[in-house]
């Protein structure tokens, strides 16, 4: 998940200095184990015919429909020998730069917490089956695994550049909330999504959001939010499209030409759009309207 953070810049008691901390596998109890087993077999059952193709595989070939929360060494041993990253436990959000250097080593990290049975639909931060139901499946696709790295890399330089808004949107609208455009249809690979029981529904289905097709500089220039269900996905035509344009392309020009132009309204459709679903913006002007 990625959201605005404003951390101290001093990692917890108890943690290291990146930040991480003993996963502590055995402190979980039945509660927490359940939990996961409960959240997983709600996006297990309607995830199937949803998600990417990439990530239904990730979920199948890291075993993780095993029962209880994955312990990240086991994980990361599976996942180091496909495509050399590993999963390292943090006790919440971390720094933009210590979270940048970790993707950059292809370290994901991952909460080591789990939510309590009364926020199964919502929370604030990230949380294990988040990171890891949500995140880590894609991270078995060598594409995406370059993907993320390349991202990494991208932040450090970004914060370098004064540029971090506008990379974060790229996370958000690919990473977190991304759908693409596969053979049988569209298809969900945004962790944010697949994570979330009514919005693995939404995204897709309702005809309240924008679907556009991913243009770099648009998402640059979007607005998104933190606390509701998105008013635009974008949809990319593949992984490797998706890696093309952000890996080969120096973002720095990219900046630059953006910097001086107005942001971009979250449901904005804007004349160059390729659009696929001009939505009602239906749910977001209900939700609005809604008693306080
Ligand atoms: C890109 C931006 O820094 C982003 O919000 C980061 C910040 N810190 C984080 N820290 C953790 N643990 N997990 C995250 O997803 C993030 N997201
Ligand atoms: N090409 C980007 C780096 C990057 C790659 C992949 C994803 C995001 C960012 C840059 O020049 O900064
Ligand atoms: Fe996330």
């Amino acid at each position: 998940m990625a959201e605005e953070t404003h951390i101290d810049t001093r990692p917890p008691e108890g943690a290291n200095p990146d930040w991480t901390v003993p996963q502590d596998w055995s402190a979980y109890s039945e509660t927490d184990h359940r939990t996961w087993d409960t959240l997983f077999a709600r996006q297990a059952k309607l995830l199937p015919g949803r998600a990417s193709q990439s990530y239904l595989r990730g979920l199948d070939v890291l075993k993780l429909s095993k029962p209880g929360i994955p312990d990240f060494e086991e994980l990361s041993d599976r996942l180091m020998a496909l495509t050399g990253w590993q999963v390292v436990a943090v006790p919440g959000l971390v720094p933009d730069d210590v979270f940048f250097d970790h993707m950059a080593n292809r370290r994901f990290v991952a909460g080591n917490f789990i939510r309590r049975p009364d926020q199964l639909d919502y929370l604030q931060e990230p949380d294990v089956f988040h990171d890891v139901f949500g995140h880590v499946p894609m991270l078995a696709d060598p594409r995406f695994a370059d993907y993320l790295e390349a991202y990494g890399r991208g932040g450090l330089r970004a914060l370098e550049l004064g540029a971090l808004k506008q990379l974060a949107r790229l996370y958000w609208y690919t990473v977190e909330f991304g759908l693409i455009d596969e053979p049988e249809g569209l298809r969900i690979y945004g962790s944010g999504i697949v994570s979330s029981y009514s919005e693995s529904t939404f995204a897709l289905d309702d005809p309240s959001p924008n679907r556009i097709r991913f243009d770099l500089e648009r998402v640059m220039r979007t607005d998104y939010r933190i606390d509701d269900f998105q008013q635009s996905y974008f949809v990319i035509p593949s992984f490797d499209e998706l890696l093309r344009v952000t890996i080969e392309t120096d973002f720095e020009p990219v900046y630059e030409r953006i910097v001086g132009k107005p942001d971009i309204a979250i449901d904005a459709i804007l004349p160059e759009d390729d659009v696929i679903t001009r939505g009602t913006q239906r749910y977001a002007r209900e939700k609005a309207a809604e008693p306080a």
